[in-house]
């Protein structure tokens, strides 16, 4: 086995009462080492110490041994050209839909840097989306990729049904239009059926009807029952799908129709979800926590390593916002339907409150929809895109994600590398002009052993930025460790080794985590040293490279620390 020549300290949880100074004396990071300071919580619990071990050590020697590692390969390219400090942090979820379901177009997706393929249930059939998955499945497979999968439900909001005529209908100004509940085939001439029989509840004359937060609105000249007579006022498309809302007074009337958020496709959707493996579910206008406990409750005994996102895309879920993060496992931003529901020029703000409560509570957070919107039909994205990209990057959110511009786009993987691009420099730059907002210092652990994990990660992050170490490594099960790490946003990458592959598929939606999936063993040395020695093979790690190592493996035999230099 290669020798590591370094000092390796350990930072664990001791209370700082018994806090015993050890100077290991030796050079590490080219520098004179100062004494560090050993903390180790030997909590006498019958059962297993929790520990949280952090260990800084310098790696100066070569290593002979070449391992197959579980990194993939896009990470691994980027590694190679751009050294750990290149290595772009936010990740990038792709809407997969006709433009780019061949497998040909999903490698080309996931070589531009597609961290998550995201299907959306609202449109084609589960054996297309069946197929798609196991293409990507594949793809991981045979070439070394690792892109998550996320299902998106349908969500029981109010829409126009599929006219089944044209892919649009033009409303002309003046026209009038029959807005009804009744069922029938194929199209008649303006008349649009609602997916939902009480869509007019409340509704009264002179209100007005908008489709798809704009594309074109109607004033309601008469109800008929459950029917609506109306007058376009603002000539536009009706696309099919197309999502009705309701305003007064330039108010939203807010709909609070006993509609439950998942439907009976939902929960069918959600049941293919399991059944196909997803990693991600992405629930569709919530309103408030208890249906996203719903499903957690219900993935539980089915498949709890299932991640249950919430899109917050209606004024309700705004306002029971904090509830909602608290039980979901991620977020979107979903801009599309939050933008129909409030002003357009609010949105960056309310964004930015979003992602910033996420971070509180240590949940990652997707900004969804019309980032990059004309690269639909256009090569190039306008500035006021690249600006909107730059500003969620600015904002620390976690993931962006492109919907239209992939699915359906005539440039979708160029549009990943705009994202790609953008995200990188913008990251690098921000850091540099400190131009990011700072950690809020909200304390998440209950138990003691979380608000261990929590400081400890803290103070690692603080740890590694002030020391300009190369890497943060993580050993971690079920990936908390890596997250908290990644709460923090360091300066460093944090390549998160986990025996689960749950885990890694999770925590591919983290900022700055590379999740990689490896055998861990109880032994933590050699988990540590193999792991250096295989990034060192790769020729990714060079003499005198710094990384810092975390690991929240509880392991079946530890009982002591171990203070080791080798
Ligand atoms: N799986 C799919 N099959 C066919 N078309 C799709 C699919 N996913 C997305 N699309 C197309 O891409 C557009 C943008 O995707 P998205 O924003 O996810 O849907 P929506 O418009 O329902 O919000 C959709 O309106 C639809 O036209
Ligand atoms: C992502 C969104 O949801 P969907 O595309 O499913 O409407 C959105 O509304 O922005
Ligand atoms: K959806
Ligand atoms: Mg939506």
């Amino acid at each position: 086995m290669a020798s590591m020549t370094a000092d390796l300290a350990f930072v664990s949880n001791y209370p700082m009462a018994k806090a015993s100074c050890m100077d290991l004396g030796k050079r590490v990071f080219g520098v004179p080492v100062s004494p560090r300071i050993i903390w180790s919580n030997r909590r006498k619990l019958k059962s297993f110490a929790t520990r949280a071990v952090m260990q800084v050590g310098s790696i100066v020697e070569e290593s002979k041994k070449e391992e197959c590692l579980g990194l993939d390969v896009v990470t691994e390219t980027e590694l190679r050209e751009k050294g750990f400090l290149g290595l772009r942090k936010t990740k990038l979820v792709c809407t997969v839909g006709p433009a780019c379901c061949s497998y040909e177009e999903l490698e080309k997706l996931a070589s531009a840097g597609m961290n998550v393929a995201r299907l959306n249930m609202c449109h084609n059939t589960r054996i297309w989306h069946q197929d798609v998955i196991k293409k990507i499945k594949k793809l991981n497979h045979e070439k070394g990729f690792c892109v998550s999968v996320m299902i998106d439900t349908e969500g029981s909001q109010i829409h126009v049904a599929d006219h089944g005529g044209p892919s649009s209908v033009k409303a002309e100004d003046g026209s009038i239009w029959f807005f009804t509940t009744e069922k029938f085939e194929g199209c008649r001439p303006f008349t649009v059926q609602a997916s939902y029989e009480g869509f007019a509840e409340g509704i009264k004359e002179g209100d007005e009807l908008v489709v798809d937060g704009g594309m074109a609105t109607f004033e309601v000249i008469e109800r008929i029952g459950n029917d609506l007579r109306c007058k376009c006022i603002d000539p536009g498309l009706l696309l099919p799908r197309a999502k009705l809302s309701f305003w007064r007074d330039g108010k939203l009337v807010e709909k609070h129709h006993e509609l439950p958020t998942l439907s009976t496709k939902d929960w069918s959707d959600i049941e293919f979800g399991i059944s196909e493996g997803v990693d991600f579910i992405a629930m569709s206008f919530v309103r408030d926590a208890d249906a996203v406990k719903h499903l957690k409750n219900y993935l539980f005994n089915k498949n709890k390593s299932i991640k249950v996102l919430a899109k917050i895309e209606s004024l309700e879920s705004l306002h029971n916002l904090e509830e909602i993060v608290e039980a979901s496992d991620a977020i979107m931003v979903a801009r599309g339907d939050l933008g129909v529901e409030i002003p357009l020029e609010q949105i960056p703000t309310v964004q930015e409150k979003i992602i910033s409560l996420c971070r509180q509570l240590n949940k990652p957070v997707i900004v969804a929809s019309q980032l990059l919107e004309s690269m639909i039909e256009y090569p190039t994205p306008t500035r006021a895109e690249v600006a909107d990209v730059s500003e969620a990057v600015r904002q620390y959110a976690d993931a962006l994600m492109l919907s239209g511009e992939s699915a359906i786009g005539c440039f979708g993987e160029k549009a990943v590398c705009v994202l790609r691009m953008a995200s990188t420099r913008m990251e690098l730059w921000s850091r540099e002009e400190n131009q990011q907002p700072s950690f809020p210092q909200r304390e998440l652990g209950v138990s003691l052993s979380d608000q261990i994990a929590e400081q400890i990660c803290n103070s690692a992050s603080r740890m590694a930025n002030n020391l300009g170490v190369d890497a943060v490594f993580v050993y971690t099960k079920h990936g908390q460790m890596a997250s908290l790490l990644s709460r923090n946003r360091p300066i460093p990458p944090i390549f998160a080794f986990t025996n689960e592959e749950s885990t890694q598929m999770a925590l591919n939606l983290q900022w700055g985590v590379i999740p990689i999936f490896f055998d861990l063993s109880d032994d933590m040395d050699a988990n540590m040293a193999k792991t250096i020695d295989l990034i060192k093979a790769k020729g990714m790690l060079k003499e005198g490279d710094a990384v810092l190592i975390v690991s929240d493996a509880i392991p079946t035999v530890y009982q002591t620390l171990q203070v080791k230099v080798i």
